[in-house]
Order: C-alpha cells, then structure tokens, then sequence
C-alpha cells in the first residue's frame, strides 16, 4: 500500500482560497502514485491562528469538503483530508477530520477529543468531540487521531480495541516541541504494534514556526520515512500485514492487565 503525506505550507502570505485550489491540485497529482492521501490539521487557517477559527469556520459539507471529495474522486484515492474549524450549526465549533472514499463519498468525520491551548486558543473556542472514529479500507482499519490527542495514550489504546491497525494523526506541530513529536510518534506505533502516518504542517503562521518532519513508523518503531521542514510530499510504501505478524510474533498486546486494582493507601 502508498501513502502520501502532504506536509503543506501554511503561512498567512497565501489565502486560503488559494491555498485550498493548490492543495486540491496536489491531491489530485497523486493519482496513480498513492492509495491513501494524508493532509495536516487545519490546514485552511493554521491550527495556532485562532482569531481566524470564528471567522473561517465552515459547515461540514462547506468549501473545503466540496473541494476534497472532488480531488479524492479526481485522483481515485482514500484521502484524509486534514481537518477544518466545523460550524455546528446547533452547537460549538470543532477540529474535525474529513475521510473521503476513492469515489469521493465522505466515509468519516473526527472531531478532535483533546483540544490544545490550556486556558486558551482551541481549547476555549472549540467543542471537544466524544467519539472515537475508525475506517475500513480495503487493505487496513484505519484509526484516527489529530494532533495534541497524540500525547494520550489512552486514545490509541481505544482505536487498537476498535480494530485500528494503522494510525493516521493530521497535526500543526511547533518546532518548539519537535523532539516531542518523533518520539510520542514512535511510541504510539510500538506500544500498540501499528503503523503511524503523521502529518505537520511547514511554514510558520501566528508566529509560530512549524516543526514539519511528517513522519511514518512502522509497528516496530522502525521510522519508514520522514519530511524535512519545508513543504513536501512524502510517499512512502508499506505492508499492512506487518500488523498481524509483529503482532503474532511478539504477542505484547496480549499481555495487558486490564483492570488493576488502585493501589492501597
Ligand atoms: N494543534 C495542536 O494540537 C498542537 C499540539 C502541540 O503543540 C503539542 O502537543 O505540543
């Protein structure tokens, strides 16, 4: 199987409706060299830019879903087509993934659980999603995460239960906290024995520089590929059966004790 990870430049220089005509183009040049297509977190506005979160938000079947469904049926790929700031119409607004079948059909949408910032940005502008969310392809289950949820163990943990063999996280990661990512990136892929397809954003906007360094690991930790920190496609091929054989010959999953009792006081 092919995956390519769209490592897009998201910069306030580039509006966003351009910025959505060239990644609609570059979705639609992998046609023939990917099956599954991954493109970062918020990627219209930039996950740090959050004046722009009210102001930009889109209903879920908005501009930036009628522009991916056509570049995912376009270039005949599953494409994970980042996420958008969501205007609920009877709620908050939230980060939420879109997943588009080959044939353009909207298959999935996550909205992010762990919303970054603290006492501010996303985690007081948006709504926390509640449900975990996994997708059936052909080759692979494919569970999603975004971001700042890469740091709850607990989440991958809930997708590995749930089917999940390959971990798919559109992020806007900083530089600031870089060695953060490759290392929680590869931790999710060995301790739940999966792949992990993560993909940054490059560029800096809000002023915050970006880490880029998409990444792919492999259910050994092995690191399959990973992007510089300027706008990049990284396509990588891998075997979804790695899977089931790490997993058989070296049965950690197996061993986990569920329900330990608390510790005595
Ligand atoms: N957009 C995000 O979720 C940022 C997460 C982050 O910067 C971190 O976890 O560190």
């Amino acid at each position: 199987m092919r995956a390519s990870l769209l490592q897009i430049d998201v910069n306030e220089g580039e509006s966003i409706d351009s910025r959505r005509l060239r990644v609609a183009s570059l979705v639609r040049e992998q046609a023939g060299a990917a099956d599954l297509v991954v493109l970062p977190e918020l990627w219209t506005t930039g996950a740090f830019a959050y004046e722009g979160f009210s102001s930009e938000a889109e209903p879920l079947e908005g501009p930036t879903y009628e522009a991916m469904a056509k570049a995912a049926s376009d270039a005949g790929v599953w494409l994970h087509a980042g996420s958008i700031p969501e205007r609920d119409p009877d709620g908050p607004l939230y980060n939420t993934s879109l997943v588009f079948s080959p044939s353009g059909d909207l298959v999935a949408a996550y909205r992010k659980i762990h919303r970054f910032g603290f006492d501010k940005g996303e985690a007081v502008l948006m709504g926390a999603g509640e449900e975990l969310v996994t997708v059936r392809l052909p080759e692979t289950t494919l569970g999603v995460a975004t971001c700042y949820d890469l740091r709850f163990p607990e989440l991958f943990r809930g997708l590995v239960d749930a089917g999940a063999e390959t971990l798919v996280l559109p992020a806007g990661w900083p530089e600031r906290r870089r060695a953060h990512w490759t290392l929680l990136a590869q931790a999710r892929a060995v301790e739940n024995q999966a792949f992990v397809l993560a993909c940054g954003t490059a560029g800096t906007h809000a002023g915050v520089p970006q880490a880029g360094h998409s990444i792919v690991v492999d259910p050994w930790g092995e690191v399959l590929a990973e992007a510089g920190a300027g706008e990049q496609v990284l396509t990588v091929e891998f075997d979804p059966a790695k899977v089931a054989t790490t997993r058989e010959q070296f049965p950690a999953l197996k061993d986990r004790m569920l329900g330990l009792p608390a510790p005595r006081r």
